[in-house]
């Protein structure tokens, strides 16, 4: 690979407002590939890689390039002259990037590849947390999973069409996708691209959707014909698909603290042509107490750490913090009394997150059922689903049933 100036340079210029000026990578990112049009798919693809790259391994390469934050340019060159040095990419003569110390560099990355928090480049505070909870084995596992990359998976929509045909579809604008085992509508692209220029997207025939994700909505139980409430609906990634299987027949209201983000999901509803979605901002509690007893169904997707999606989010290693956790925490479980109560006698309940974590989950949902509003519920089924023995998103989900 050779590299070009301009391309690095945009690359550290985004590194060091992440890193330094606290900025979301995603964001940074799309910034930076608006700044020059005549870039190319793959000058694009160089550039968010490379910054997510160095963004996921931040504290491996510091340590290796002997460099603290705030990351100084030149400092921040050097965190790039690793990256390339352990990938084999031959270095320029560039002034930035002269005597750059390789042999140094594969020695120091040996010896740092010893110890888990160096080689899987997490927070002290984390990589203990991780162990607390998961034990020394599965940690271990995990969080080496959750640093690899993720795949892009798409979820059909099957309003619209079905797998086979937007496969075909998909194929006719040079992107090919394969089949998931065991997701009904899951298709995995067998290369990156840019998905949402396409006709398809445009014309509303899939959402992209972590496979473990599409998992949640088929654990609720839903049928066409019922009264469904999303209490975290956000941008609707699960009220779209709870639409489709319920073949646009029955009711979702879908609630969020956030109206934006309800605003972004009746944008994504109406591509989708799912038209049974309701949105209610919830702007007091009388939005949830109007709705108490009423619904066949109901799905919490928690707030939560997002540790489980540290492959495609890996600046929440840094930007997470412990105290976030507790405050989580306690949102969850309020979330979990409060919400609870819209569910009607016989219906059920999802409880959901994308954290691996069991102080999110697991436990969550036996203080609930230890409660007394929780003792009017029975637990179904409950699935943890890992980044190490699924390939995709950490996840879990609980399925309640009201007595
Ligand atoms: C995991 S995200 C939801 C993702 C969404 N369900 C999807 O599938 O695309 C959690 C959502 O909970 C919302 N939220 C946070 N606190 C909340 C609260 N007290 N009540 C309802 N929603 C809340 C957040 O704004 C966020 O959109």
């Amino acid at each position: 690979m050779r590299l070009h100036r301009n391309l690095v340079f945009a690359t550290i210029d985004t590194l060091m407002a992440i890193f330094n000026d606290n900025k979301y990578a995603d964001k940074e990112i799309a910034k930076a590939l608006k700044r020059d049009k005549r870039w190319g798919s793959r000058d694009r693809s160089f550039i968010a890689e490379t910054t997510y790259d160095i963004v996921r391994w931040k504290r491996l390469y510091a340590e290796i390039a002997e460099v603290k934050e705030p990351f100084s340019r030149p400092n921040t060159f050097r965190l790039f002259a690793v990256w390339a040095t352990l990938r084999g990419i031959q270095l320029p003569d560039w002034k930035q990037i002269e005597d750059t110390p390789t042999r140094r560099i594969k020695g120091r990355f040996d010896e740092l590849s010893q110890i888990r928090k160096f080689r899987e480049s997490i927070p002290d505070w984390l990589d203990e947390l991780g162990v607390k909870e998961l034990g020394e084995e599965i940690w271990t596992k995990e969080i080496s999973a959750l640093n690899q990359q993720a795949p892009v998976v798409l979820r059909t929509n099957t309003l619209q069409t079905d797998k086979q045909k937007l496969r075909r579809i998909l194929a006719e604008e040079n992107i090919e996708a394969t089949s998931v085992k065991g997701y009904d509508d899951a298709l995995e692209l067998v290369e990156r691209a840019n998905v949402f220029s396409t006709k398809a997207f445009k014309d509303g025939m899939f959402e992209v959707q972590d496979a473990s994700s599409q998992l949640v909505a088929d654990f609720l139980d839903v049928k066409p014909g019922m009264r469904v409430v999303d209490t975290c609906a956000g941008a609707g990634g699960k009220s779209l698909q709870l639409a489709a299987i319920m073949e646009n027949k029955g009711q979702i209201i879908a609630l969020d603290i956030y109206d934006n983000k309800l605003k972004e999901l009746k944008r994504r509803a109406k591509r989708a042509g799912a038209h049974n979605i309701e949105t209610r901002p919830i702007d007091s509690t009388k939005v949830i107490k109007k709705l108490y007893n009423s619904a066949d169904r109901v799905l919490i997707d928690a707030p939560c750490s997002g540790l489980g999606v540290l492959s495609r989010n890996p600046d929440a290693k840094w930007k997470l913090q412990p105290e976030f956790l507790d405050k989580i925490r306690k949102t969850q479980e309020e979330i979990l009394q409060q919400y609870s109560r819209i569910v009607k006698e016989n219906g059920k309940l999802v409880y959901a997150t994308c954290s691996i974590l069991p102080s999110e989950n697991q436990e969550q949902v036996k203080k609930f059922l230890n409660s007394e509003n929780g003792k009017n519920f029975r637990l179904v089924e409950e699935k943890s689903v890992f980044s190490h023995t699924s390939g995709y998103d950490g996840f879990y989900m609980a399925l309640l049933e009201k007595k």
